[in-house]
């Protein structure tokens, strides 16, 4: 690997109204025999001094314009910004629409996609009351939350892990965006996960909530497309095609993680020439089909509006080059799992081997590894962290609190939390759409200024719900699980378990949504004889993530029937630490395709537990009838 000591990460520390509301099937290979290692994470760089902001490349928001593909191959007419002096390694990726040939850079008409640091909200939003949030970048990190973290990784010849971002060939250009993120230095799972996957390896990575998976998966794939594609590769599709021919797909679970990863690769891919674009339901097509016809390297989607641009053959998917599915284990669960299989293995995309595949969750239950590593060819695996487990963070507290007194109880920690002055958000997730809703109304009636997210409001609402609880309008949002993974929302101070969920991983994503990037974080839940099956799974949690368990918990989960007795709240990390976590080192899993029926977790077999849960958009997946929030 080559390494680059001229990158800033060397010498540096860093720079810089809402709208009206309104077929191929893959082999199945055997699995190499793993092999283990338990990894310290590597020491931390030396420390930096920061250097003069880099000017935000600001050739302002310039809007984004259909350039004819003859002319995409003509060299730049206008100088590049002085940010992005170096050209990019490889500067003609980009194209992919049409198969024609990919086209020369387009900086010049790329808005800028940091000029407005939270993706969701107006340039002009602020929070309530004129107060700003402090800073909406990534300073103030506290990296030593993650100095000793340990990290397992399982598989044959695994790449050695990377101190720095300088000890890693990604490009100057891609360097420069990462300076512009005002990332320092990796995060663990950066460290070991980027050199594996440059490596050209698959891999099934678990590392905790809000510890950088998106930039570790985004990274390779933006570096690999600007080096472009492997020598030989046939140019798909003709003159006239309407067929966009991406790269790369990266799958997500709902509409706004998807929104977020494409913001998010946008910025990693700034100036690269490497094109993303976003594809999800709830929005118009039309919109989402213009884009693509503009030419596309990376989509970004969900797999039902996916499942459609394939059906219409406005995507093709024999060209990808990467495949990442983002919450891994939701993507496989019941309730995606038939339209992933069918994206990854009925279509026409490359096979396992073929392709790069690389699988990101903060939980990955055996019985779903199982599954997954149908998509993945020799691959490592890497975890950050316990498998499944929260992060330290996270303050976790669990109160006994009877149905009928939730919401005064929520009201006396909302009053506590105002009384501190803090400017600060409140998530609060219950379990259904109805509950949402009737839930926003009281905490409004009652002063709080509060809105709320879920699969039955419509995706401009839902959006503009988003953008208020970001901006700090409306401090506090009311969700369903909708809300529960991926979502990267700076200042959330507490989350509320309201109404616990019914299955600990979901249990971890949510809380999972403060405490991010080295920050700490507060989570209450709410438990009462109802949630009496989550005793056990909840204890061993909080414990593991170094909580006091309350004595009431601990007793409650001693009780046989209360959670005892396995079932889909086991831990799905369990077994002995690090070791037990790849399911390729339990002797009785090898053999891909083994029995589905037979998994140690979730009640132990694929009906066992997953997608049944109303909190899902309401009416779970596959809910007769119901909309589903995760198209
Ligand atoms: N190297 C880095 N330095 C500083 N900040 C970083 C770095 N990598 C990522 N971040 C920031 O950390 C936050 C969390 O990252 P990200 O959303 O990718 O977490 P995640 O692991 O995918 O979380 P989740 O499991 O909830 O999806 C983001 O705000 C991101 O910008």
């Amino acid at each position: 690997m080559a390494t680059s000591r001229t990158s800033w990460a060397d010498v540096a520390d860093a720079e810089p109204a809402p709208p009206p509301p309104v077929t191929t099937t893959a082999p199945a290979p055997a699995p190499p025999p793993p092999v283990t290692t338990t990894a310290p994470a590597p020491a931390p760089p030396p420390p930096v001094t920061a250097p003069a902001p880099a000017p935000a490349a600001s050739n302002g928001p310039a809007r984004s314009s259909y350039v004819p593909p003859h002319l995409r191959n003509r060299s730049a007419s206008s100088p590049a910004p002085p940010s992005a002096a170096a050209p990019p390694s490889r500067p003609a990726p980009g194209g992919g629409f049409g198969g024609r040939p990919r086209g020369g850079p387009r900086w010049d008409r790329e808005p800028d996609p940091f000029a407005n640091s939270d993706p969701l909200a107006p340039a002009d939003a602020a929070p309530a009351d004129g107060a700003t949030f402090e800073d909406q970048q990534n300073t103030g990190i506290n990296f030593d939350a993650y100095e000793d973290i340990p990290v397992e990784t399982s598989g044959r010849d695994v790449p050695a892990p990377v101190a720095t971002f300088a000890e890693i060939d990604l490009g100057a250009a891609l360097n420069d965006n990462i300076r512009r993120c005002r990332y320092v230095r990796p995060t663990p799972v950066q460290r070991h996960a980027i050199p594996i996957s440059l490596a050209g390896r698959d891999l099934m990575a678990c590392a905790q909530t809000g510890s950088g998976k998106t930039a570790a998966f985004c990274f390779p794939i933006i570096s690999g497309i600007m080096r472009g594609p492997p020598a030989g590769r046939p140019q798909r599709g003709g003159m006239g095609s309407r067929t966009a021919y991406p790269s790369a797909l990266i799958l997500s679970p709902t509409r706004e993680l998807s929104m977020q990863i494409h913001e998010e690769a946008r910025k990693f891919s700034y100036q690269t020439g490497v094109r993303v674009v976003v594809a999800y339901g709830g929005a118009p097509i039309h919109q989402q089909l213009r884009d693509l016809e503009r030419g596309v390297d990376i989509l970004v989607a969900t797999p039902g509006r996916l499942v459609d641009l394939l059906e219409r053959a406005r995507v093709s998917l024999q060209s990808i080059r990467y495949l990442a599915l983002d919450e891994a284990d939701r993507m496989l669960d019941m309730g995606f799992e038939p339209q992933v299989r069918r994206i990854v293995e009925q279509m026409d995309m490359p096979p396992p081997g073929v392709r790069q595949t690389m699988l990101f969750s903060a939980t990955f239950p055996k019985e779903i590894q199982r599954m997954a590593s149908d998509f993945l060819e020799n691959y490592i695996f890497l975890a950050v962290g316990r498998v499944g487990s929260s992060t330290e963070l996270i303050v976790q507290r669990i109160e006994f609190v009877q149905e009928a007194d939730k919401r005064s109880h929520l009201m006396d920690l909302l009053h506590a939390q105002r009384d501190t002055g803090k400017q600060t958000l409140t998530l609060v997730f219950v379990e259904t759409k109805r509950g949402a809703d009737s839930l926003e109304s009281w905490l409004c009636m009652n002063g709080f200024p509060a809105t709320s997210i879920h699969g039955d409001r419509n995706q401009q609402e839902r959006e503009y719900a988003l953008r208020s609880f970001k901006s700090g309008q409306t401090p506090i949002l009311v969700a369903t699980d909708v809300a529960a993974r991926g979502l990267d929302i700076p200042h959330v101070a507490h989350v509320v378990n309201f109404d616990l969920p019914n299955d600990i991983d979901d249990y971890v994503h949510r809380i999972g949504r403060t405490g991010r990037a080295g920050k700490s974080g507060l989570a209450t839940a709410f438990f009462n004889d109802n949630n009496s099956s989550m005793a056990r799974s909840l204890a061993e949690l909080m414990q593991e993530s170094n909580q006091e368990v309350p004595a009431w918990l601990s007793r409650y989960a001693a009780r046989p029937s209360y959670g005892g007795g396995g079932g889909r709240n086991r831990r799905s990390g369990g077994g002995s630490r690090f070791g037990g976590s790849d399911f390729r080192n339990d002797s009785s899993s090898f053999g891909k395709g083994g029995s589905r029926g037979g998994g140690d977790y979730y009640g132990g077999g694929s009906s066992g537990g997953y997608g049944g849960s109303s909190s899902y958009g309401g009416g779970g997946y596959g809910g007769a009838g119901a909309p589903s929030a995760w198209d």
